[in-house]
């Protein structure tokens, strides 16, 4: 693990550690093999004995900084697990799982709930939003709940990126379901995390509003050198990102760069064809 960190050269400067406040601003996504996140050696083991499901079966998997990779793989392969346990909303039952070099189980609940506020955010299909606050207030909400002042030139540049600028004073019942979701991706980006989960974000958006939203996700990992690690069951959504990484009964089979909706199509369909 350690081996492969950094591969930033002398003159680049880490993402982290960029001066840069604004995502509009920031130089391109710095092309790295540093995890952001990753699992070694997953596995996760629901209930017990004879009712005992193995969601996940092994996987060792790194999701690299300043990149956007999917998750795909048919229904109860072990997605949603696999996202869960990397971000630490679940425990793994045996193997590791890190953020940067934070190995989540080294945490009590009170650190792991410090780390993910202040290191992670999260984009769900349900757009989680809270209905009496503005729009602004939404999008700082994770910041004013830490008690801190943000930076509030970066979240300022992301109401651009998002094209909210017109809507911050609007409550989201106000809001189209896409700019509901355009609000939650720019929440989980607001305290600059180091990576940002997303499960189904567009699950329930019209294709229209999905691509939007998709399009909006590259954008953030290109312009603000973040790292967005999705889960989803579309084609078209996984091709949004810079590599798929694919599930199968709980192991990992497969990884693609430079997806296509046709290929990522293929690919699923020979997981039909098989079983
Ligand atoms: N809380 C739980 N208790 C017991 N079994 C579970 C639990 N959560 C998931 N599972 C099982 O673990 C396996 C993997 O589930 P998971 O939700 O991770 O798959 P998935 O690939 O995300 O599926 P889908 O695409 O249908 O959402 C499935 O067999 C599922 O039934």
């Amino acid at each position: 693990m350690s081996s492969s960190r950094s591969t930033t050269t002398a003159n680049e400067v880490p993402p982290e550690h960029s001066t840069s406040r604004e995502p509009h601003r920031a130089a391109s996504a710095t092309t790295t093999s540093r995890p952001a996140a990753q699992v070694v050696d997953a596995v996760k083991v629901y209930g017990s004995g004879d009712t005992a499901v193995r969601a996940l079966d092994g996987v060792s998997v790194a999701f690299p900084a300043g990149r956007f990779t999917a998750i795909m793989g048919p229904s109860g392969s072990g997605k949603s697990t696999l996202m869960h346990c990397a971000a630490g909303l679940d425990t793994l039952t045996s193997g590791s799982a890190l953020i940067g070099d934070t190995d989540l189980s080294s945490l009590d609940d009170r650190r792991l709930t410090l780390l993910r506020r202040d290191r992670i955010g999260f984009v769900f299909q349900a757009f989680n939003l809270v209905p009496t606050l503005t729009v602004a207030e939404n999008i700082t909400l994770p910041i004013d709940l830490a008690g801190g002042r943000g930076d509030p030139e970066w979240v300022d540049a992301l109401v651009d990126v998002v094209g909210l600028r017109d809507r911050l004073h609007h409550r989201p019942a106000e809001l189209s379901g896409g700019q509901q979701q355009r609000v939650a991706v720019a929440r989980a980006f607001a305290g600059r995390p180091d990576v940002v989960f997303a499960d189904e974000p567009t699950g329930n958006l019209d294709s229209r509003s999905g691509e939007e939203v998709l399009g909006l996700l590259g954008r953030a990992v290109r312009e603000t050198e973040r790292t967005v690690v999705m889960v989803t069951h579309d084609p078209v959504a996984a091709a949004h990102a810079d590599e798929v990484v694919f599930l199968a009964d709980g192991r990992l089979v497969d990884r693609m760069e430079a997806p296509t909706p046709d290929k990522v199509l293929d690919r699923m369909k020979a997981f039909e064809v098989r079983s």
